[in-house]
């Protein structure tokens, strides 16, 4: 999978199909809530079978009640990478399955 960085354009083009994420401090970014703390703990573990698979992994802040992702390629330099919208929508097929929204 390519690591260059992708343009402005093509980031704001992948941001379309990813309702939730955003850019900030150039990192694609997205909290999500759920029901209880045990849920939250269970999305944080699938989140990181995930990334050991992609190996590319994110920075993940576990709250109560909520789970936060912050990514962006280091390999890259710290530049958004198709790795990290890869990541994105992976994480986006499982957060449902915790009831997270
Ligand atoms: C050696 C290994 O492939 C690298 O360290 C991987 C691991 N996970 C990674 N995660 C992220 N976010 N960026 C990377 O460049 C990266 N590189």
């Amino acid at each position: 999978m390519p690591t260059q960085p992708l343009s402005q354009k093509e980031i704001e083009d992948r941001l379309r199909e990813l309702p939730g994420w955003s850019v900030e401090d150039a990192r694609l970014v997205r909290s999500y809530r759920l029901p209880d703390h045990f849920a939250a703990t269970a999305l944080v573990v699938h989140v990181a079978q995930v990334q050991q698979e992609l190996n590319h992994h994110s920075d993940l802040t576990l709250g109560y009640d909520s789970v936060a992702l912050a990514v962006h390629t280091h390999s890259a330099g710290g530049a958004l990478t198709e790795k990290d919208f890869a990541l994105a929508e992976r994480v986006e097929a499982i957060a449902p399955g915790h009831g997270a929204h």
